[in-house]
């Protein structure tokens, strides 16, 4: 993925209510290209709910979301092609192995064959997944099948990577990795958005942090030296 373009995607008023109990309330902020936004909250806050949002899963019951200053309808295919989501529990095929799940996925975001074998490679290889190519996906770790599932999320190269959790499981090995790639992956002009509970981690990847508490918006800004303290200073 190399991107020139520049984006921004911004939430406007955003509200989401199951039934009758309201989980989010008026979000409002904006992310960038060439930038990592992390999405900090406690338990129950609306992260994944907000995320799915975003991604397109769900469509809020009131306020907008714009890329590039363009409202976007739910379920604009132009939009969901560039979106990469990795969900918090990914979905995958038990009986299928690690190559056949990636051609799957591969297949669903309609690359094309000659390519898709290179870039399962590619991922498989930055990942450190090569060895796992032949396994089956039920025989695998917890940690390992989320690896799987964020070489899957890049297949396609999306320009907007949208990652619920993506280091759950993962010891602190491919937890460096996955590090890596992704600042990688946002110096080549991706605009990333993650979820996550370590606040180490988002200190080291975030250049924006969203703060979300009680389905309010606390904080949306700069990331800081002391995110402990700003997350502490949003209670
Ligand atoms: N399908 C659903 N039906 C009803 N309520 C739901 C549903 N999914 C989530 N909720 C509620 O929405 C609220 C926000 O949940 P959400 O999963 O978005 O939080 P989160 O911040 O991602 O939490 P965690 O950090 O534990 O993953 C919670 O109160 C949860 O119980």
């Amino acid at each position: 993925m190399n991107n020139k373009e520049t984006i921004s995607l911004q939430l406007n008023q955003i509200c989401y209510t199951y039934g009758s109990k309201e989980i989010l309330h008026e979000i409002d902020c904006t992310f960038y290209s060439g930038q990592i936004t992390v999405l900090l909250g406690p338990n129950g806050a609306g992260k994944t709910t907000l995320l799915n949002l975003i991604a397109g899963l769900n469509q809020p019951q009131q306020g907008t979301i714009s890329l590039n200053h363009h409202v976007l309808q739910w379920q604009d295919q132009r939009y969901k092609q560039r979106i990469g989501y990795l969900m918090e529990f990914p979905f995958y095929y038990p009986s299928l192995t690690v190559v056949e799940m990636m051609r799957l996925n591969g297949g669903l975001r309609n690359i094309q064959r000659g390519q898709l074998e290179d870039r399962i490679m590619h991922w498989l290889e930055r990942f450190e997944l090569q060895v796992y190519h032949n396994h089956q996906m039920d025989a695998l770790s917890q940690g390992t099948k989320k690896r799987v599932a964020l070489a899957s999320t890049l297949l396609h190269e999306p320009d907007i990577l949208i990652l619920d959790e993506p280091t759950n499981g993962l010891d602190p090995d491919q937890v460096m990795i996955v590090r890596n790639t992704l600042q990688e992956y946002s110096e080549n002009g991706a605009l990333i958005l993650l979820s996550t509970h370590i606040i180490g981690l988002a200190e080291k990847l975030a250049q924006q942090v969203a703060i979300l508490r009680n389905g309010q918006l606390v904080y949306c800004g700069d990331s800081t030296e002391d995110l402990e303290g700003l997350y502490v200073a949003h209670r």
